[in-house]
């Protein structure tokens, strides 16, 4: 695999520089080469065919790069800290159906003979396509030749050892940041599973992170019985919020509240509290495990597969696409504007657009378009209403912020608050049409909210199942500052930074957002 010779003068795209820290947290020495750096810097190909900060003439490049990757993606031990903990035999026992008494008096449930339990040395795959060329469609290259280079990551699952007594376990949850599809069945599983392992002391925070320090705000105690039909709901039993307190005060008050594990469902600003959180515990010598299950419908978070809550959102946004169509389709020169979530990621849109096979137009973030000149949106949607009769529009709410004006105004977790893309659009269709003469009618649909209110569907219920058990197998684990995910189907888990350095984005030259363009037939709008 390894003996494919480099491409002499092809063209590789450099990294300009590592890409952008966001949260406070630095990536690695070594750059990496991911789809964030060729969207923002796709304007600047180099005919550079290396990397400067790897020496790919050095035999060992690779080893050493491997060498970096694998402690890049270590997971977080309490052993680091506490070498004298002496973990104790799992008592994840799926033989025992009844109840473990409060005190273990009759010693741990558990079944060593079971074959259950995951190695601690069991690794998943990071990439698993060998791309031969860098200019195949979406390759993500390390060394100029773009020769294999395997990437392991760690399987998530039920170690045999166990690091904390259950009935020392004081457990926590708390939901952050907006809402998701499948915030309950996550809660709901992560309890089950507690009480699995034995735990009896597990409760909920309140309104995210501000339940930490907001006087009037009770913790809820929670237990299998408490959460046994929450799935069925959309919205977080919890409730959410963004902003709060300090990392200090949050940890403050866990340390008042005893709790020693720390389940955090969030999205890139939660995970960046979280482990700031998990820091600031081993700072004061802790002995607590912070996990993460990352929540967003944006799909934002980095190296997954997908993040729960994403699927049940586009089944839901295709509602509104279809509405749109119907709404544009049944009209006189109709032309139909959906506009999806997605701050600076255009998966929804994307997705949703692909799904529903009635979108002319997808725009997203992470391409720019125009909507005025030859080239531009509104003469292709007068080209569409006067040779098909309409016309549908699926717009991402980060797409397009250029042609607004900035506020510079931010929410209280301090995301920049957007523009409102939707409305800019239909005014502006509605101004081009009148002064074309041309008649349109245009509809807007903003049904952003009503997307992430409802309940996980089928494929998004098992993998919040499936997370929030794993999330608690990482904590009995004694890992900590980790979080939970999909990895090419398999389950694993990262380490915080790992996910968060910067937002997941969609890479235009993927063979997804190839095929966004050809189910479409939308040209290139700039
Ligand atoms: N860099 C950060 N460090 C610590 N906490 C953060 C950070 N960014 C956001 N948070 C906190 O995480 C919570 C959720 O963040 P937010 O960005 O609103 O949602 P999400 O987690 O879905 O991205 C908020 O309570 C916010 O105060
Ligand atoms: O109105 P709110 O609650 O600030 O939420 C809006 C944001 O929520 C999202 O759906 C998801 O954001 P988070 O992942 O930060 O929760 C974004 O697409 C959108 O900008
Ligand atoms: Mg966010």
């Amino acid at each position: 695999m390894d003996s494919i010779s480099p491409t002499i003068g092809v063209k590789f795209v450099a990294p300009l520089k590592k890409p952008p820290c966001f949260f406070g947290f630095s990536g690695s020495s070594l750059p990496r080469l991911r789809s964030f750096d060729r969207i923002f810097q796709k304007s600047r190909v180099f005919t550079e065919t290396r990397n400067p900060a790897i020496d790919f003439s050095d035999p060992h490049w690779k080893t050493k790069f491997q060498g970096d990757f694998e402690r890049r993606f270590n997971l977080p031990h309490l052993t680091d800290l506490f070498d004298d903990i002496e973990p104790i035999p799992s008592t994840f026992c799926l033989k025992s159906r009844l109840p473990v008494s409060e005190e273990f008096a009759d010693g741990y449930p558990s079944d060593e003979k079971w074959h259950g339990y995951i190695n601690n040395n069991d690794r998943v795959l990071l990439k698993v396509i060998h791309y031969s060329s860098p200019t195949s469609a979406g390759a993500e290259c390390i060394d100029p030749a773009c020769t294999w280079v395997e990437q392991w990551i760690h399987r998530a699952g039920p170690r045999e050892k166990i690091y904390f007594k259950p009935e020392q376990v004081n457990a926590a949850i708390v939901t952050c940041g907006g809402l998701c599809p499948g915030l309950n069945d996550v809660i709901r599983q992560i309890v089950i599973t507690l009480e699995i392992y034995g735990v009896k002391r597990i409760m909920g925070i309140p309104f995210g992170y501000r339940g930490f320090s907001d006087q009037g705000i009770h913790e809820m105690q929670l237990s299998r019985k408490v959460v046994q039909n929450i799935h069925l709901a959309g919205g977080s039993l919890l409730g959410i919020s963004r902003g709060g307190p300090t990392i200090s005060e949050i940890v403050d008050s866990m340390e008042e509240r005893g709790i020693n594990m720390l389940f955090v469902l969030g999205g890139n600003g939660t995970h960046a509290g979280a482990n700031a959180i998990h820091n600031e515990c081993r700072k004061r010598r802790l002995k607590v495990a912070v996990v993460g299950v990352p929540k967003t419908i944006d799909n934002d978070i980095l190296h997954m597969d997908k993040t729960f809550g994403f699927d049940t959102a586009v089944e839901e946004a295709q509602r509104a696409i279809n509405s749109a169509y119907i709404e544009a389709h049944s009209a006189y020169h109709g032309i139909g504007i959906v506009k999806l979530m997605g701050r600076s990621s255009g998966f929804i849109a994307m997705h949703a657009s692909l799904a529903s096979g009635q979108v002319d137009i997808c725009l997203i973030p992470e391409v720019p378009f125009h909507l005025h000149g030859p080239n531009g949106v509104l003469k292709h949607l007068r080209y569409l209403v006067e040779t098909k009769g309409s016309a549908v529009v699926c717009v991402a709410e980060g797409a397009g912020q250029n042609f607004l004006e900035k506020t510079n105004a931010t929410d209280p977790s301090g995301n920049i608050v957007l523009g409102d893309i939707g409305v800019h659009i239909q005014q502006e269709t509605k101004k081009y049409f009148k002064e074309i003469d041309v008649p349109a009618d245009v509809k807007y649909i903003d049904p952003t909210y009503m997307i992430r209110a409802c309940r996980a569907n089928a494929s998004d219920g098992i993998l919040c199942t499936v997370l929030g058990q794993n999330a608690v197998h990482g904590a009995f684990a004694g890992y900590g500052g980790i979080t939970v995910g999909i990895c090419n189907t398999h389950y694993v888990y990262f380490p915080i930074p790992e996910v968060i350095s910067y937002p997941r984005q969609l890479d235009p030259n993927s063979r997804m957002w190839h095929r966004c363009l050809t189910s479409t037939g939308q040209p290139d709008f700039t």
